[in-house]
């Protein structure tokens, strides 16, 4: 057994752990860092750089297929599956050298390449290595759920584990699950010709805006899908090639390929935790504001600390972590101002309250901004006109941010910045944005929002006649 003694060790190299490591060694620490798979974590070799990539290749599909409005010919496109996920592979080598081993050794890091399980409270073994350190940070991720539905252990069928692996076309994929990687995937697959069935239990996009989700979900019926909601998965039955799913409800649906995508499991099994003292949650490893463990040497961040589960909150927690555990200084999370956004197209994003649950804290106070895509003159030009915006405003704050449409992913990151500073619609709508842009609709939106205080205003009208008679 090999000993070493750290400041910081770090456990997982994904989102979080890789930014906690390269912030953490770049400002003086010994840092050790473990990783039982593969550098990179879930977002770079299973999520969302594969997923991008492979809507990526359905949009030029699309695209190909739908350029007669623009004075262009159609074109069938003729897509080679197996070529698609070649270039899937291709972005991830890409992207793959900046998560090294040889990079982080490079910046410092001692990289073990090893699962990491806990002895005691301080010492974690990895492989033939015992680590002792000051602080430790668990970022190990979280892995697709596999719920114990009967008869899907007779068939065979794809997670996001193994999807991007798949190189013959699906006839007719069954995605059982309408959250966000069941829908761009449901959509990807669309654009590359195959027929698409989503199997959704409650609502498809159930934690955003219902009325943003409908404009996405009915740009995808319209390329195709087949979406059944209130449909929980019961039963699966069938060999490959021939795949039934059947609903509590008694709807069945057949298809060739199957991909269950019903949410995340934390990633725990391997940690030991008892013998560090660390208490867990059904969503994940307990952590509190500051995302300490049960265990004060301890924090847990991105997707097994159990909250959000997005590569940029991985990455928020690690810039917290770093300010706690290297230089002590108090942190809190906050959630009101994290963005999300699915990329199908059109996007869907959020920040902050939805409608509803603004409408639910904030009652009548609560005033809500829209601003059509079908007005902004770059969508026009673009054809990219399905779509809107929804701000809602309590006493000129805005508290939450919705958008269904274009680039709505780039969009809404003016938003968090709004809301993670306190700022108002006013200072939203002294921002000057270029003409023609999508963005521009934020500052439209703003308008909207003062333009009945403006326009709609009697006393307004009344001091500039007034103003009116005594100007030269
Ligand atoms: C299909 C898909 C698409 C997605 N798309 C997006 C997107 O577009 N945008 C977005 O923000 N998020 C997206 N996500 C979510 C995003 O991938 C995760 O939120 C993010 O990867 C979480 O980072 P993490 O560091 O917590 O965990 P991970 O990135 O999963 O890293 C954890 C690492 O820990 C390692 N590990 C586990 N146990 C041990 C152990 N005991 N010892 C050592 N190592 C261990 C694992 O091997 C893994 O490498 C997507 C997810 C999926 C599945
Ligand atoms: N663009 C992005 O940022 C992006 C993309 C993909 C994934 N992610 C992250 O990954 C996480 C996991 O995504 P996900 O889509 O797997 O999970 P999810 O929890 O968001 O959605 C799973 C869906 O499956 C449904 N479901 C559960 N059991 C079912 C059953 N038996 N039959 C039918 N439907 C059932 C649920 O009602 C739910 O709508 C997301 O929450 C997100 O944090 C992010």
């Amino acid at each position: 057994m090999q000993k070493i003694d750290t400041d910081l060790l770090i456990i997982g190299a994904g989102s979080g752990g890789l930014s906690v490591a390269a912030g953490a060694a770049q400002m003086g620490a010994d840092v050790t860092l473990l990783e039982g798979h593969k550098m990179g974590g879930d977002c770079l070799n299973y999520g969302c750089v594969p997923s991008k990539a492979l809507l990526a290749s359905g949009k030029v599909a699309h695209k190909a297929g739908h350029a007669r409005p623009f004075g262009v010919a159609d074109s069938a496109p003729k897509v080679d599956y197996a070529a698609a996920k070649d270039h899937v592979h291709d972005v991830i080598g890409t992207i793959a050298p900046h998560d090294s081993v040889e990079r982080f050794e490079r910046l410092g890091v001692r990289v073990i390449q090893e699962y990491g399980e806990f002895i005691d409270a301080k010492t974690v073994k990895a492989g033939t290595y015992e680590i002792t350190a000051r602080r430790i940070v668990i970022a190990t991720g979280s892995s697709p759920l596999v719920p114990p539905i009967p008869g899907l252990d007779s068939v065979p069928y794809e997670t996001n584990e193994t999807l991007f692996e798949l190189r013959e076309k699906p006839d007719h994929l069954l995605i059982v699950g309408g959250g966000p990687i069941g829908m761009e995937m449901a959509q990807a697959h669309l654009r590359l010709g195959c027929k698409v069935t989503v199997i959704e239990g409650a609502k498809a996009f159930g934690r955003d805006d219902p009325e943003c989700a409908k404009v996405v979900l009915d740009v995808l019926k319209a390329e195709g899908l087949e979406l059944a909601e209130e449909a929980m998965a019961e039963s699966i039955s069938g060999e490959a090639g021939n795949i039934t799913v059947t609903c509590k409800d008694g709807r069945s649906f057949t298809g060739s390929h199957l991909l269950m995508a019903v949410g995340r499991k934390p990633n725990i099994d391997k940690l030991n935790l008892k013998a560090a003292g660390i208490q867990t949650t059904k969503a994940g490893i307990k952590v509190d504001d500051g995302l300490r463990t049960t265990n004060r040497r301890a924090y847990a961040i991105g997707d097994v600390a159990g909250g959000l589960q997005f590569t940029h909150v991985a990455g928020y927690h690690a810039g917290l972590v770093i300010r706690s555990a290297l230089l002590s200084l108090p942190v809190t999370t906050k959630t009101d101002h994290i963005p999300w956004a699915t990329y199908t197209a059109p996007e869907l994003a959020q920040v902050g309250l939805t409608e509803a649950r603004a409408r639910e804290i904030h009652g009548d106070t609560l005033e809500v901004a829209r601003f059509t895509y079908a007005e902004n003159d770059r969508a026009i030009a673009d054809r990219q006109t399905d779509g809107l915006i929804k701000v809602m405003v309590v006493k000129g704050r805005p508290v939450g941010v919705s958008i269904a449409g274009h680039q709505a992913g780039e969009v809404i990151g003016l938003w968090s910045m709004v809301i993670a500073n306190g700022l108002k619609m006013k200072h939203v709508a002294a921002m000057v944005a270029p003409y023609p842009t999508i963005a521009e609709i934020n500052k439209r939106v703003a308008g909207a929002y003062f333009s009945p205080k403006l326009f709609d205003n009697p006393m307004l009208k009344h001091v500039v006649r007034l103003v009116q008679r005594w100007l030269p």
